[in-house]
């Protein structure tokens, strides 16, 4: 998993020297983020998605409570760790700023070897989060996403393209004779070929919105928001000329003596309220119909128009 080498810190408060302390502080081990009042604040937070909050309560304009419940009620900003700074150490002060949701409260004036204290301990906490949803999200065999991660991107990519318009492709890859490739080369050599199919689809997958997953078994299943059937069908294409340049032996193949693989795709026909499941259910028969046509080739639909040279 990629984590960033710096975690990312944003101090927010209204006094510039408290900015530039918390700044000189903590700048040797994060990136530094400053906000000198609740709407920079906000919109820094959005912007550069910080790892935490340093939040001062007391701010002239939008106070470190109002700034807390708008980061709160918008999902981008939602989950940030924020801790209040506040000049504000009455007990009820402290427990109001806890019950609402905050990391950490640190009471002003403060001790700057317990600020770094605190910092470091709740931005270990939020790589160990990360770090969970990441594992919750991925297939350990293939490390593409798994199908719990699919099924979120693509009802959201189905409802996204609602809203704007835009082509959305679907594609599934099943290897060919898979099982029979187990029996011959042993399981551990079948969880390699499909790591290595899994690799081929993942590399292809270029734009930011693409998602390869393991939707199950050997059977992959290949996101393209975005994206129109002609586009869609060159990603597929490569991705099977990939997999045939690996040139994996399968004696056992009726396909091909290599490993092959079937691939079905459509394009959503948004015009004709075509559902995100009767989208899923033609790829699957277009699966189907590569796999009774003698494997190891790609059914379409719509059948996409030449791809420009
Ligand atoms: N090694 C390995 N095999 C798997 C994994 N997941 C599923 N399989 C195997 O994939 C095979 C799929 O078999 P079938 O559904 O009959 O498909 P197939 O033999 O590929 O036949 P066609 O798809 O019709 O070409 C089964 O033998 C599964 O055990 C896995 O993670 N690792």
């Amino acid at each position: 998993m990629n984590l960033p080498v710096m975690q990312k810190v944003l101090i927010a408060d209204d006094d510039a020297i408290n900015r530039q302390v918390l700044a000189e502080l903590l700048k040797p081990d994060y990136t530094v983020l400053l906000a000198k009042n609740g709407t920079q604040a906000l919109e820094r937070a959005t912007r550069h998605a910080p790892d935490l909050i340093l939040l001062d309560v007391m701010m002239p304009d939008m106070d470190g409570y109002e700034v807390l419940r708008q980061l709160r009620a918008d999902p981008q900003t939602a989950d940030i760790a924020v801790i209040f700074i506040s000049g504000l150490d009455r007990p009820e002060d402290e427990a109001n700023g806890l019950k609402m949701g905050v990391a950490d409260y640190i009471a002003k004036p403060f001790n700057a070897t317990v600020v770094l204290a605190r910092v470091a301990l709740h931005l270990q906490v939020v790589r160990q989060r990360r770090m969970l949803e990441h594992l919750a999200h991925v297939d350990g065999l293939t490390e593409l996403a798994n199908r719990r991660r699919y099924d979120d991107v693509y009802a959201n990519e189905w409802l996204r393209t609602q809203r704007n318009g835009r082509p959305l492709s679907l594609a599934m890859l099943d290897i060919d004779c898979f099982k029979q490739y187990n029996d011959h080369y042993g399981h551990p050599a079948g969880d390699r070929a499909l790591r290595a199919v899994a690799r081929a689809a993942a590399g292809h997958m270029r734009r930011p919105a693409d998602l390869a997953a393991r939707y199950g078994g050997e059977e992959l299943v290949l996101l393209m928001p975005d994206t129109d059937a002609a586009q869609a069908l060159q990603v597929v294409q490569a991705i099977c000329a990939e997999v045939a340049q690996q040139a994996i032996v399968h004696a056992a193949s009726t396909a091909a003596p290599l490993l092959t693989v079937s691939a079905g795709g459509a394009t959503l026909r948004l015009a004709e309220g075509e559902s995100a499941n009767e989208l899923l259910a033609a790829v699957d028969s277009h699966l189907y119909l590569a796999k009774q046509a003698g494997r190891n080739r790609i059914v379409w639909r719509p059948d996409p128009a030449p791809a420009q040279a």
